[in-house]
Order: structure tokens, then sequence, then C-alpha cells
């Protein structure tokens, strides 16, 4: 069935960012399925050829390193891990860039890790080099640098939907699609036959956020949370997210003619800026600032600036001009933006008008402590 806002949006979509999980390149035994992986080159130079620009962002290093040296087992220790990682992203290169080339196209490895994108002058080259892949019509296949970037592997955070999200915001491509082994969103466990695949998300509210059910698995690190938390960055900055299931035979093809598959989540207002996406979404913050709930109201539904008394505490240990969140009575991150004080001084101030501030500080430099020229945010 074809949808006209589906087609709206897919059809016009002139970037696209698309993400594949580890398990759709691999089977249920954990043995990496080349002939997935080909399909898969294959429908994205065909999209390629159609003028779009397409982004691939691919998990699956350690499934393919681990069928590769055939380990039944995920090893425990990081060294192994990212042993077997860097043995499996030589294997999923060579059969992404043998597939791009038999459909004319060259495959360009490229391995990120969160603080790359967290340095500014890293965050611009990446997009250049990005960028210009694209010019020569390539496609960028990217990865977390598992050698370096250790949560990726071993912790929970920090994992290639997100990392999708943030790529999808460096470019601004107007459509991320996330390729898993589920058909989309269930409204429960998608293991219970009374659960609901939802066709369209308009806004991620709480009652969506809790349909997150993970359990933990051997090869695959995100899960649905993660899944959930890539949408609320890309919807926040303007742009549309799909999830999909990456087995249905020529999915890529079917999701931008408008086809009616999946759950899309539909972006919330307008593109946000560059700087604004830098500061959301790509720099690592650096401590937390618990707001009341007049602020939390002045800064999402009014779109104010953060003044010192609405912070009700403050936690890490910042200096000016990082990035700090901003967080509700509830604990849930509302905003992120650059603070105009150190933590020791938001320590001292919070709580006051802003004509006190000088009394308190001897300077009065800012009346806010986040001007909301600095300051993206992300739940309203
Ligand atoms: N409400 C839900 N709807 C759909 N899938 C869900 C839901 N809650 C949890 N999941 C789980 O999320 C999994 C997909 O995430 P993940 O295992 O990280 O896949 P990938 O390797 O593709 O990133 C599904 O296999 C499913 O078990
Ligand atoms: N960098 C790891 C990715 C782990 C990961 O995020 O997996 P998934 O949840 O399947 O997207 C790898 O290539 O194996």
């Amino acid at each position: 069935m074809t949808d006209l806002l589906r087609q709206e949006i897919t059809t016009s979509a002139h970037t696209i960012v698309v993400k594949v999980g580890t398990r759709v390149l691999t089977t249920d035994q954990g043995v990496l399925n080349e002939e997935q992986i080909t399909q898969l080159g294959r429908q994205l130079a065909e999209l390629a050829a159609t003028g779009r620009r397409v982004v691939l962002v691919s998990s699956g290093a350690v499934g393919a390193g681990m069928s590769q040296l055939g380990l039944t087992k995920r090893p425990t220790d990081l060294a192994r891990l990212q042993a077997v990682a860097a043995v499996g992203q030589a294997k999923l290169i060579e059969i992404y860039d043998r597939a791009l080339r038999d459909n004319g196209r060259h495959a360009a490895q490229v391995l990120l890790t969160a603080e790359d994108l967290d340095d500014r002058t890293r965050y611009l080259n990446i997009r250049n080099t990005l960028l210009s892949v694209l010019d020569f019509g390539a496609i960028p296949i990217i990865n977390e640098n598992d050698t370096v970037a250790v949560e990726e592997l071993m912790l929970t955070f920090g994992d290639n939907d997100r990392l999708a999200a943030r790529v999808t915001n460096l470019i601004r491509a107007p459509l991320l699609i996330l390729l898993s082994d589920v058909q989309g969103l269930y409204n429960g466990s998608p293991e219970l036959p009374e659960s609901k695949l939802l066709s369209v998300v308009p806004k991620l509210d709480e009652e969506v956020l809790s349909f997150a059910r993970d359990k933990k698995t051997g090869h695959s690190k995100g899960g649905m949370a993660s899944k959930l938390e890539a949408a609320r960055m890309v919807t926040s900055t303007g742009e549309n997210m799909i999830i999909a299931s990456g087995r249905i035979p020529d999915v890529l093809t079917k999701l931008i003619a408008g086809e009616e598959i999946g759950t899309l989540f539909l972006a919330q207002g307008k593109a946000v800026t560059p700087r604004k996406r830098w500061i959301g979404y790509s720099v690592q913050p650096r401590g937390d600032l618990m707001v009341d709930d007049g602020a939390a109201r002045a800064l999402g539904e009014k779109g104010k600036s953060l003044l010192p008394i609405g912070v009700t505490e403050v936690r890490g240990s910042f200096g000016k001009g990082d990035v700090v969140r901003v967080c509700n009575a509830q604990g849930q991150e509302i905003a992120r933006g650059l603070t105009n004080y150190t933590s020791e001084e938001v320590g001292q101030i919070l709580g006051s008008r802003s004509d006190q501030i000088e009394g308190i500080l001897g300077v009065h430099p800012y009346d806010e402590i986040i001007h909301r020229d600095n300051m993206t945010v992300s739940r309203v």
C-alpha cells in the first residue's frame, strides 16, 4: 500500500542515511549472511542511480569477525573483542565494495568515534569528507571505530543507532532509515500476539518511549531504546526516520517509493541550524543542570533562555562554554546548551534572580546561564 504522506517524505529525500543492524547481516546462528549484504549493496547503488546521496552506517563487524574466525561465543575481554571487530570490518567492507562495484559504485570506509564528533574541527572535517565522497558518487560506509570506541563494544550506550542519527544531523539528511530484524515499533513486546505495529509516530511522547522492551543479546547492542533515542535526535532537528525490517526483499526501493512498510517517525517543526545540531547532538555534555517545572516550561514551550532562578541543582564539573544537559524535575533531559558560567559559579547563583548575580559572584557578565541562541531543546 502506498501512503501519500510517506511518498512525499521519501520521494523528496535528496540525501538518505541508512543504518543496518547486526541482526540483518547475520543469520540466527550468528553466521555472516553474505547474500544479504550483497543485496543491500545493490539497493544502495540503485538509490544512488536515482540521483540521491546515500550514506550507509553498518554494524556487523563483530558478527562478521566471529563468523570469519569460527567463534561461536562473543569474547568477553575488550582486546579480543576489538580484534574480532577489526577482522570482521575488513570482511564487511570487502563484500560491500564488491556489491557496489558490480553496480558501478565504490565503497568509502569511514570509522568514527563519538569524540570525533565532539570536536568542532574534526566534526567539520568529517562533514567535508563525507560530502566529498558523495560528490565522487561513492557510498560512505560508516561504523564506529571499534579499536578505540570501547563504549560501543562493552557498554550499553554509544551504538550505531545514535551514530547514524548524528551522521544524519551532520550532513542534514532529511531521512534516516534504520533496518533491523523487526518490522518496526510495536506498542508492546513484538513477540506478543496482541502487540500492534505502529505505522506512524507523530510525536515521541512518554507512552511511545515506554514501548521499548529490550532484552540483552550476544550480537547487537542498541535495542529499541537506542532506536527511539535516535528518533528523538533526528525528529527534533526537523528530519524524519523510519524503522523497517532489513529482511524484506528490496526494502529500500519499496520504502523510497512510499510503500507503507515499518514505522515512520515524523519530523517535529522546522529543520534547525547546523550549530544547534552540533550543540544538541554531537558534543559530549560535561554536566547537568536540574531545573524546576517553571523553567522546563519556559524552555520547552516558550523558547526562553535558562535563568539561574529556575536551576535547582548542578551536577558534574564544567567550565564556561562547555555543553551541559538541562534536565526536568523528573530527571529527563529536555535540552542542551553552552553554559555562560562554570559549575562552581552555577552552584553559587542557582535559585537567584539575575539582578543578584553581581552581589554573589562580584561580576555579572550574563543574565542567563544558557542563552536560547546557544540551546537545543529536545523535549517539549
Ligand atoms: N516495542 C518494540 N517494538 C519492536 N521491537 C522491539 C520493541 N521493544 C524491543 N524490541 C527489540 O528491538 C530489537 C531490535 O534492536 P537490536 O537488537 O538492537 O537490532 P539491530 O541489531 O538491528 O540494531 C528487536 O529484535 C526487538 O526484540
Ligand atoms: N561496531 C559494532 C556495532 C554494534 C552495534 O551497534 O550493533 P547493532 O545494535 O546491531 O547496530 C559492530 O560493527 O559490530
